[in-house]
């Protein structure tokens, strides 16, 4: 293995694309909590502290997940062989060191939720992933959980209240998804997921009914007088890719759910589009 390869292999373990949207997450809660200008030096703290605690929670995820990825996902850094289990753990351990450190720069609400949240990422894997629909709920919470953290780091959270329900309950979808993909070698380590327990089509209705309930829940943010009316019109492309992926997802659950994440990041940017318009007076 050469060191290059090592390097890529523990860059792949943080899955920089979900440390970059966590961190967006934050920042748009610091954004619709009306704090970005006055609160840099918070914003800044709270959007690194973000991307370093999900770096370390998906590399310590892919730490304890190494003999069912050799299943599931053997081309991973872990089973393929680029980072030695221990290479990982204390990557992961650094990773949530600097995240604590940043953290404690913030009014204590916000410290309170990344102390909430980094003891969920190291308990996840080992005390939720397994039990039918709790390690996807915490999961959900941790997603959804962003917005309440950027708001916390600035002023007030009721803004990012109902970010945080829409980005939780879609993610509770799409990990239930991710659960049906997986079933093979989370069944052949004992894992008991959701579509495990109660079988692979309830639990993808049981996803796309928590889906409908989040779409048709979407306006909110427009109707709380929070985002413009660009809002609207952004998030329809996105509610209905994110529908469409969940009916694909009955046919072939891997296709569902990276189609879902898809429409997950662009209902994050009708976020942004719907704060920034609501901010500019429509400037934007
Ligand atoms: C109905 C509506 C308007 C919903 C809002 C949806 C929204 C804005 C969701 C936010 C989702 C997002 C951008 C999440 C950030 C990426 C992230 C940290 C996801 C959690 O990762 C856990 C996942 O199991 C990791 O697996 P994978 O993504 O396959 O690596
Ligand atoms: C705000 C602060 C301080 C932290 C935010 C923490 C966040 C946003 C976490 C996002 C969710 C996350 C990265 C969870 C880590 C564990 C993880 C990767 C769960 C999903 O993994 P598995 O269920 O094993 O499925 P795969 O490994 O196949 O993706
Ligand atoms: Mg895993």
């Amino acid at each position: 293995m050469t060191a290059g390869e090592t390097l890529r292999g523990v860059l792949e373990l943080t899955r920089p694309v979900n440390v970059i949207a966590a961190s967006v997450l934050t920042f748009i809660g610091a954004f619709v909590a009306g704090g970005v200008t006055n609160h840099p030096v918070e914003v800044t703290a709270a959007v690194a502290a973000t991307g370093l605690a999900v770096g370390g929670g998906n590399a310590i995820n892919d730490y304890f997940d190494r003999e069912i990825d050799r299943i599931n996902q053997p081309e991973r850094a872990i089973p393929r062989g680029a980072v030695s289990p221990r290479g990982a753990l204390a990557f992961s351990v650094v990773l949530f060191g600097a995240a604590v450190v940043l953290a404690l720069l913030l009014p204590w609400l916000a410290i309170a939720i990344a102390a909430i949240n980094l003891v969920a990422l190291v308990a996840y894997t080992e005390l939720f992933k397994g039990l039918p629909g709790l390690g996807n709920a915490l999961v959900a919470y941790l997603v959804g959980s962003t917005f309440l953290f950027g708001a916390a780091a600035v002023g007030e959270i009721g803004p990012a209240a109902v970010l945080f329900l829409l980005a939780g309950v879609a993610t509770l979808t799409r990990e239930i998804i991710k659960d049906v993909e997986d079933v093979a070698g989370d069944r052949e380590e004992g894992l008991n997921t959701l579509p495990i327990a109660i079988g692979e089509r309830p639990a993808l209705w049981v996803a796309t009914a928590l889906l409908v309930a989040a779409v048709l829940a979407s306006p909110l943010p427009y109707v709380l007088d929070e985002f413009g009316a660009v809002y609207l019109a952004a998030v329809v492309p996105a509610n209905a890719i994110m529908l469409y992926a969940a009916y694909e997802s009955f046919g072939n659950p891997a296709a569902g759910q990276s189609r879902l994440k898809y429409g997950m990041f662009l209902a994050a940017v009708a976020f942004i589009l719907g704060r920034a318009v609501e901010v500019t007076g429509g400037i934007v």
